[in-house]
């Protein structure tokens, strides 16, 4: 307990920081000499620069210090010390790039194109925090790799455990291609597909099982793609279903196909088989200590009981609303009934989860997007790689849990959850709840595992936990503001 304890600061106390200290190293792999000659890992630093302190000032909000003030110190994984200009970009590519005011790239960027974009191909596992810019490093690796002469020709294959995450991508494929003629990029989720005609793209972007199904009926030629990319590819080859679905995928692929995989997280026993999956593989990678994001003030509050969590979801509504928020919960079934309460209670809020349809589902993230509704409440579907800027808070109404019977914290979803916010830079609250031993335990296990300093909202002083809340928020919407993130409104055609 006294372990779980230091964990905790209390709200009139400063969090205490963690030793972020840089540890760029490249170093050869260890692994498989023979076959691995030259495949590099290198370990990313985590650092974020501690945006409290980063110049955006109350009481006016005026915010001094931009992204380029961000990327340009090198202690934070918005840093590269490389340039756009300097990988060898097609001119329609760096174009994109800088129409979307992606000045700079990121480390994650700035380290991974090189590696991926050298010849012969070479497959690539790359970690690197939320928020980061991961999806634009695989969609440039993916755009340099096509050839648009070909544009009717499959080439390149980008797997997602989401229809949403899937829509997205094509999204940012469009929005950094936008300059490059003819791009046909076709989304294969469930029902976005003419049934039984050929996928004339050059890109695809879907979801394993439909991708599985549109290559066995012969939708979808395969004999020249060239790039497989697993998004969130730790959850992916760890699901039993879509693990099996990703590696039959794979198999059904030219053996030449080159495999990049990317998460935010890659737990030791998903690692090893991830580099089964990608057979010597590059690997950039992260320290635990350094994946959490430090533009996310991480607090919690401990409710008497189950019953109180949801006056307190009430409570905090408002809070909710001056940003954007999602709200985490264990089952489609808890998403329903909350909502249903909350809307009876007067409140706006919306609902989404994998028992809608998906045109649905693509309507109600949409309108999440365009801001049209600020809060919604959501099962792990959407907990990872979703991006909305303006999401200034997520709730964790329910601890992540995994194993049977919910035995053990998921932290890797709580991870990726917290994530929704923070985005590239930006800050951001998560407020997760506690009710009984089972789920203190479980927050302050994840807690330990990353080197959390979770700050304990005292809902005794409701005012003084407002006003700590309310703090964080209104940077963000300042950083908002001044930098809207440019991909927002890529939307998917
Ligand atoms: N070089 C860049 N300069 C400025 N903004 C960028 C850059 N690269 C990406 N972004 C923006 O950063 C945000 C986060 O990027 P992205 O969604 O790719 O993160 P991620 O690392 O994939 O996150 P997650 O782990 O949650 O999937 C996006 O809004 C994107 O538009």
């Amino acid at each position: 307990m006294s372990d779980l304890a230091s964990r905790i600061t209390k709200p009139d106390e400063p969090a205490k920081t963690t030793d972020w200290a840089e540890s760029v190293e490249a170093e050869e792999t260890k692994q498989q000499p023979e076959a691995d000659a030259g495949a590099a890992e290198v370990q990313v630093d985590g650092a974020v620069e501690e945006l409290g302190g980063s110049g955006l000032h109350e009481p006016d909000w005026d915010v001094e210090v931009s992204l380029s003030d961000l990327q340009a110190n090198e202690a934070t994984p918005f840093h590269s010390a490389t340039q756009w200009q300097d990988m060898g970009l097609s001119e329609d590519l760096l174009k994109g790039l800088l129409a979307l005011k992606f000045l700079k790239p990121s480390k994650v960027q700035g380290k991974s194109l090189p590696l991926m974009l050298s010849d012969p191909p070479r497959n690539m596992m790359a970690q690197s925090q939320s928020g980061t810019g991961k999806t634009a490093a695989f969609v440039t690796a993916i755009l340099s790799r096509v050839d648009f002469t070909k544009p009717d020709q499959p080439q390149a294959l980008a797997l997602a455990p989401s229809r949403e995450l899937a829509r997205q991508i094509e999204g940012v494929i469009n929005a950094i291609g936008r300059f490059i003629e003819p791009l046909k990029v076709a989304a294969a989720i469930p029902g976005a597909l003419p049934r039984d005609q050929p996928v004339r793209s050059a890109v695809i972007v879907g979801t394993p099982g439909t991708v599985q199904d549109i290559i066995r009926r012969r939708q979808l030629d395969v004999s020249q793609l060239k790039v497989l990319v697993l998004d969130e590819a730790d959850n992916m080859l760890d699901q039993q279903g879509m693990g099996d679905q990703c590696l039959r995928v794979k198999n059904l692929l030219p053996k030449t196909v080159q495999i990049l995989l990317f998460s935010a997280t890659f737990p030791d026993k998903v690692g090893a088989y991830a580099m089964k999956f990608a057979p010597n593989a590059h690997s950039l990678k992260l320290q635990r200590s350094e994946l959490t994001v430090k533009g996310i003030s991480q607090m919690f509050i401990d409710c008497a009981d189950d019953n109180i969590k949801y006056d307190v979801l009430c409570k905090l509504y408002g809070l909710m609303t001056i940003g954007q928020s999602v709200i985490f919960v264990k089952t489609r079934e808890s998403a329903n009934e909350i909502q249903r309460r909350m809307v009876a209670d007067g409140h706006k809020v919306s609902a989404l989860h994998a028992a809608f349809d998906g045109n649905e589902r693509d309507e109600l993230l949409n309108k999440f997007r365009q801001g049209e509704n600020k809060v919604l409440i959501t099962t792990n579907v959407l907990a990872r790689g979703i991006d909305v800027s303006t999401v200034s808070m997520v709730i964790n109404y329910d601890i992540p849990m995994k194993g049977r019977g919910d035995s053990e914290p998921d932290a890797e979803t709580y991870l990726h959850r917290i994530g929704r916010t923070g985005r590239f830079g930006r800050v951001g609250v998560s407020i997760s709840f506690v009710y009984d031993k089972k789920s203190y335990d479980a927050l302050l296990g994840i807690a330990n595992t990353y080197g959390i300093d979770l700050v304990r909202l005292d809902t005794d002083d409701w005012d003084e936990a407002e006003e700590r809340v309310k703090e964080v928020i209104k940077k963000n919407r300042a950083q908002a503001a001044y930098a809207p993130s440019a991909t927002d409104n890529a939307k998917a055609s």
